[in-house]
């Protein structure tokens, strides 16, 4: 069947998006991944269907390219947050859930500003930090991050013995650039390639960074596809809550699908 599609990116992070509120389309590892492939598909980081939810606005589903059902994804919550506002499902702020549970996000014409879930737990490593964002991420820092072979090393970590037989993880590199002021690049798993930015990703370093540099307030965070913000309150060390994700999102087109 024709079934029209949206394409949305958030620095760069860019997904197929569907309106599912009937609940029809016909989801499978396999058409997910068609889709999101870039030579024979779409092409996109994920996909994610905008279906309904009792006592939300709209319940988010988000896959990753290979067509596995992801974890969360911060940046594609930023992106179903604008596709929901340009169906006219919300004017300015919206509740909706996601498999890490609810999100609250706010909309005006360039931003979303995305609520995400509280963060209980940040290991601290020698080597690295690693924590839970509604996704897991590995956090390390780089003095060049231009240099750094984000896809080699990312496997090795990704694949190897402390995170591959758990089910693997993101992995970011991070540049401190000045006070508050972060680089971020990632290798995403799902994708198992570089994107050009990870809003979960960016959330867990900004967090990191807080702990490392002992800054306080707002950090700014570049990626290969734009600047991200990451607020955020510590109610106890080494926990977070009131976490948000702010930044651009933007619909890039829209079109039909055979599926
Ligand atoms: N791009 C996403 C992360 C997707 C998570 C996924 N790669 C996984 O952990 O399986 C983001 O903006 O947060």
């Amino acid at each position: 069947m024709k079934t029209t599609f949206y394409k949305y990116q958030g620095t760069g992070n860019d997904f197929v998006m569907i309106d599912d509120r009937s609940g029809s389309f016909p989801a499978s590892q396999e058409l997910i991944a068609s889709l999101c492939h870039r030579r024979f598909g779409i092409g996109a980081d994920g996909l994610i269907l905008l279906q309904n939810a009792d006592g939300y606005d709209f319940r988010m589903v988000y896959f990753n390219a290979d067509g596995g059902e992801g974890s969360m994804c911060g940046n594609g919550g930023r992106c179903v947050v604008r596709f929901a506002h340009d169906l006219g499902l919300f004017e300015n702020s919206t509740s909706f859930i996601a498999v890490d549970g609810p999100h609250e996000a706010t909309a005006t014409t360039d931003i979303i500003r995305l609520r995400m879930s509280p963060v209980n737990a940040v290991e601290l490593h020698d080597e690295y930090d690693f924590m839970n964002t509604g996704s897991p991420h590995y956090v390390t820092y780089v003095d060049n991050i231009k240099d750094v072979e984000v896809v080699d090393i990312g496997k090795d970590i990704r694949y190897g013995p402390v995170f591959g037989p758990a089910g693997g993880t993101n992995v970011n590199f991070v540049q401190v650039l000045d006070d508050n002021h972060l680089s971020v690049r990632t290798y995403e798993r799902g994708v198992e390639d570089e994107t050009y930015s990870c809003g979960t990703g960016v959330t867990a370093c900004a967090l990191s960074a807080h702990i490392r540099e002992g800054w306080e307030g707002a950090i700014t965070v570049e990626t290969l596809g734009g600047t991200l913000e990451v607020d955020y309150n510590e109610p106890a060390a080494g926990k977070f809550d009131d976490i948000y994700l702010i930044g651009p999102a933007v619909k890039v087109y829209e079109g039909e699908v055979e599926v």
